[in-house]
């Protein structure tokens, strides 16, 4: 198992890591790539560096899968053993949608097994055995288009949503909660009993009340960090199983309903 991912130039071992091997043929020809590349000076060459030095990258193009981020479900799955034939997934933040095409060969969808309904802010192609949405899921629209998509109680629903990153450390980790805060509540309104939530979330940004949330209404909770997802990037995954159902959600899908009204000042 290889990967060197960190854009240096390295080759590590990451422990679980889905892409067992790189032909040697192959990084020879990348090597030269990025030399020429360097050659023609691009001006993105660091990006370009670490796209063609990222095993990933050339593994989910031989796959046929559309992102790298594909493995990242592959290997969360490998590790927890979560997604199965016949489940209803939603997938938010789906496009490309690498997520998509895994979700839909875990449940088999393409051969009328389970269902998968994905949603993304931008414009993205479809996918065989899936229903591809474009809507901001922060739009208090979206979750009743996903819900008419779907044909019935959902088993998981996973999110990869990640907002543009700023840089500001602080900033990005309140965008990112944000969307996670809306996807968990989400899941909670579908999920059928036992279910699955899985969301992106940056280091450190999930703790106290999202974390406390999650616990309360989720039998199992864990962060983790497969080894598709960059050592330098702050994000983890949250990782909820056992959904305990919605009568114990309800309260803080009530909560939630009267944050939304602005009119209220809070009772200290
Ligand atoms: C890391 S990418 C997802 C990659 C995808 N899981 C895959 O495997 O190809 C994050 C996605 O979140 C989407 N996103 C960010 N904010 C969103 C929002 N408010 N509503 C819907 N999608 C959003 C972005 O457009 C982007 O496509």
């Amino acid at each position: 198992m290889t990967d060197n991912s960190s854009g240096k130039g390295g080759t590590r071992r990451r422990k679980g890591s889905a892409i067992a091997a790189i032909d040697t043929g192959a990084r020879r020809g990348l090597r030269t790539r990025v030399k020429s590349a360097k050659g023609r000076k691009i001006s993105s060459t660091r990006w370009l560096d670490r796209q063609l030095n990222d095993p990933y990258v050339q593994e989910a193009k031989r796959l046929g899968y559309r992102s790298r981020a594909a493995f990242k479900l592959i290997e969360i799955n490998n590790q927890f053993d979560l997604l199965r034939p016949g489940m209803r997934i939603v997938d938010l933040g789906a496009a490309p949608g690498g997520w998509t095409q895994v979700a839909v060969d875990m449940v088999g969808s393409k051969q009328g097994r389970g269902q998968v309904v994905g949603l993304d802010i931008l414009e993205w192609e479809g996918l065989p055995g899936a229903t591809c949405l474009q809507a901001d899921f922060l739009d208090p629209a979206a979750p009743d288009m996903i819900k008419q998509a779907l044909d019935g109680p959902v088993d998981a629903v996973i999110s990869d949503m990640s907002p543009e990153t700023t840089g500001h450390r602080q900033t990005d980790h309140i965008r990112i909660i944000d969307l996670v805060e809306h996807a968990l509540l989400f899941a909670e309104e579908v999920l059928a009993p036992g279910g699955i939530f899985i969301a992106k979330v940056f280091k450190g940004g999930t703790e106290n009340d999202l974390l406390n949330r999650v616990k309360k209404n989720f039998r199992v909770s864990k962060h983790a960090k497969p080894p598709a997802s960059r050592p330098e990037s702050p994000e983890a995954y949250l990782i909820a199983t056992g959904f305990r159902g919605q009568n114990n959600a309800a309260d803080d899908i009530a909560n939630a309903e009267l944050r939304k009204d602005d009119g209220w000042s809070p009772v200290e």
